[in-house]
């Protein structure tokens, strides 16, 4: 019979985990011991535990499947706190293995170290944050409630919390099984299609929205299809963004309201059907909108429920609903043809002069970049840099648009890299950089090698354009470029078009040690996409 702790590992593996992210602390010595000597699943060690959750965070989205932080007890556990509310909220699966004290340690009458209000205070904290939770304490019971929290994780694409008592990761259990999904009750699911394929076939201008949850169940390809087969635009959301980039074909752009291309948001305010698939009803992805949804002939589909007009479908899997669709219409004669809005048009063509940087130079430059070698998968970190990736053109991106915490930047970038062997670009703010931009420090022991842009504004730029009269967004320059060969890469300060050109080109030819571009930009100057996202939302302020 296997241990705890190998079960644990076989577990995670069977249920789609291909890594883990994680710090030692004495309550998961013991488990770290095994994570080393079974080599079940490769683990990265960080630096800073906020990193280990925003690493997993991304290996889970890049992968759609799940991501595994591995955390001590209290000081550990509280300080990934932060990174997988982020991950709730966009609803990234994130496991959470947090070590806790044995039997014996509970039962000692002492206050424990990393012990914060009671020795369960931990467990309360995660509750909040995770679907699912399990304690090990019994290794009769472990393995079905390792298997029950797994699949919770992947059914509602939420994180999810283990407790593993350090004197249980060597007790003898049974396997952990993999439960079979719950799929959706047939009648229900097939009436919810009915009503969709018909709501849809009597609309004229009808819209497919999409946003996370369609990369999170690896439906991007079948929505695709769908919107050929039933001749209906598709755009993303802000959170959305960089879904369906292989469906250029039904690809409008990105939903931004007042914010975004006018031709998008005129093609979904004046949709007259709307079906929502995976969306966030938030204020990043609709604060900007000029119009109220129509619930009457709008569709929303999203954490196992499907709600058509002003009825609800519950536990309906948004997989098995795309599959409805698509069964339902198989065959259907040729859509009629709809004259849609050119694709979004994203800025090309930079010209390499001395003129000094601004947000929009970076996205041309990067617009170019992929042209000539490819698009890379992109890692945001909040800031005026994800305003900035809205004008790059559409490749895969992960970046917290809703939750909006910093510091998600770099370390969901070497989580991309670590968890599919791809090299990401990574966009982040020099304030965002002061948090978690060291990290890079450990791309050399795994052999990562990211391109970094650092937008250094030396500022708190997007509070300045909320609050341009408080001194405290000034900050100061920090050279993040000399400090990189120190963390094992190479940097290189930009501050003219010509430059950042140049230094793109050789930083895509130099491999195996990361690259930090710093570009230098003048404090005040922000792209075209957060210049329009402040009037639109200061508008939308006026008009209240
Ligand atoms: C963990 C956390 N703490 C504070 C904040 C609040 C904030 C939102 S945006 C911002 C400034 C970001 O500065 P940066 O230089 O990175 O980017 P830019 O604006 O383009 O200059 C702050 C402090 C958030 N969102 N998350
Ligand atoms: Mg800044």
């Amino acid at each position: 019979m296997p241990t705890l702790a190998t079960a644990l590992l076989q577990g995670l593996k069977d249920h789609g985990a291909r890594e883990l992210f994680g710090i030692p602390g004495d309550f998961v010595l013991p488990f770290f011991k095994i994570v080393e000597e079974t080599a079940i699943l490769p683990c990265f060690t960080l630096s800073h535990e906020p990193a280990v959750g925003f690493a997993a965070d991304a290996a889970a989205r890049y992968r759609s499947g799940i991501g595994v932080a591995v955390v001590t007890y209290g000081a550990g556990a509280f300080n990934v706190v932060n990174a997988v509310a982020g991950a709730y909220a966009e609803r990234s699966p994130v496991v959470v293995v947090a070590g806790a004290p044995g039997a014996r340690e509970r039962a000692s009458g002492l206050l424990l170290h990393h012990q914060a209000r009671s020795v369960d205070t931990q467990f309360a904290v995660f509750r909040e944050i995770t679907c699912d939770q399990a304690v090990l304490d019994d290794p009769v019971t472990a393995p079905g409630e390792i298997a029950r929290v797994l699949r919770s994780a992947r059914e509602r694409s939420l994180p999810v919390y283990i407790e593993l008592p350090r004197d249980m990761v060597d007790v003898e259990v049974a396997p952990v099984p993999v439960l079979p999904p719950r799929a959706a009750e047939p009648d229900a699911l097939a009436e919810c299609a009915a009503e969709i394929v018909a709501l849809l076939g009597r609309a004229t201008s009808p819209v497919i929205v999409v946003d996370v949850e369609v990369r999170r169940y690896g439906i991007e390809a079948a929505v695709a299809t769908l919107a050929r087969r039933l001749g209906i635009p598709v755009v993303t959301t802000f959170m959305g963004r960089g879904l369906l980039q292989q469906a250029p074909d039904v690809l409008r752009g990105t939903y931004l309201g007042s914010a975004g291309d006018p031709a998008v948001t005129r093609l979904v305010e004046d949709a007259d059907a709307l079906l929502l698939l995976g969306v966030i009803l938030c204020d990043t992805n609709f604060a900007l909108s000029e119009k109220r949804f129509d619930w009457r002939h709008t569709v929303l589909a999203i954490d196992r429920s499907v709600r058509v007009g002003h009825h609800v479908y519950p536990d309906l899997p948004i997989e098995d609903l795309v599959a409805a669709l698509l069964d339902r219409t198989e065959g259907d004669a040729a859509p009629k043809p709809r004259t849609l809005p050119p694709f979004e048009a994203y800025p090309r063509g930079l010209v390499a002069d001395d003129r000094p940087l601004a947000p929009t130079d970076i996205a041309t430059a990067l617009n170019d970049l992929f042209d000539r070698h490819g698009p890379m998968p992109m890692a945001s970190d909040i800031g005026d840099c994800l305003f900035t990736a809205m004008e790059i053109d559409n490749t895969a991106l992960a970046a917290p648009g809703y939750y909006a915490g910093m510091g998600f930047g770099v370390p969901a970038g070497i989580g991309v890299a670590a968890a599919t062997g791809t090299r990401p670009l990574i966009l982040v703010g020099d304030g965002a950089f002061q948090m978690t931009g060291w990290e890079l420090g450990n791309c050399r022991r795994y052999g990562l090698d990211p391109i970094v842009i650092v937008f250094n504004n030396a500022s708190w730029e997007m509070l300045r354009v909320f609050q341009p009269e408080s001194k405290f967004n000034d900050l100061s320059d920090w050279n993040f470029a000399a400090a990189a060969p120190s963390l094992g890469g190479h940097g290189e300060r930009v501050s003219t078009r010509k430059e950042l050109a140049a230094a793109l080109e050789q930083a895509v030819a130099r491999r195996g040690v990361f690259s930090l571009i710093e570009a230098m930009i003048p404090r005040g100057v922000t792209s075209r996409t957060l210049a329009r996202f402040v009037s639109g939302l200061k508008s939308a302020r006026d008009r209240q």
